[in-house]
């Protein structure tokens, strides 16, 4: 089975699989992007470099049983596709606290507010294989436990449930 985790940079995608308890391998693929030189230029403009989705397809190839996560993960093929969310005051802050430039910081939590990530996975992978998780407010192995009971097949599908209003 190949799980992917996505969600826009901030929502906790790479500390809440530091927590899961699971067989499958994890691969932080923004790591091995860096690690395996899988991208095709350097964005001077955003100090980020741009992924060479083909190339990590192939390198994606072969491997089974993984859970793949990165804010580019739903671009791939994957069996489920967990699309983790977080209120956008709270990932602003959490990604100034990260050390991030305001501007970054500012254009993410837009992005969030837009459901850019989620619209783009139910487009390509459709909602009935997309688990949608909110992580305001909640500690990372609360979510981690969510994300094992989506492995679990404990979990019902959802797209666009969770409501930032809330947090208001
Ligand atoms: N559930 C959470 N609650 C509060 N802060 C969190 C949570 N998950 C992650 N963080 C913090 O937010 C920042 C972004 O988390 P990170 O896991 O790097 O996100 P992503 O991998 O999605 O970019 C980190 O500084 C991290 O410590």
């Amino acid at each position: 089975m190949r799980v992917a985790v996505t969600g826009t940079p901030g929502t906790g995608k790479t500390t809440a699989t530091e927590h899961l308890d699971t067989d499958l391998d994890i691969v932080h693929l923004n790591d091995v992007i860096q690690e395996e030189d899988l991208y095709t230029e350097v964005d001077e403009a955003r100090d980020s470099k741009v992924a060479d989705l083909d190339a990590v397809r192939d390198w994606l190839d072969g491997r089974e049983d993984v859970l793949v996560e990165s804010h580019l993960s739903h671009l791939l093929d994957a069996d489920r596709v967990v699309v983790l969310r977080c209120a956008p005051g709270e990932l602003e802050r959490r990604l100034i606290e990260r050390g991030e430039p305001s501007e970054k910081a500012e254009e993410n939590a837009e992005s969030e507010a837009l459901d850019v990530i989620l619209s783009e996975t139910v487009r390509d992978h459709g909602k009935p294989n997309v688990y949608e998780i909110d992580t305001t407010d909640r500690d990372p192995a609360a979510v981690a436990d969510d994300i094992e009971a989506v492995l679990a097949g404990d979990r019902d599908p959802s797209a666009g449930e969770v409501d930032f209003t809330e947090y208001l």
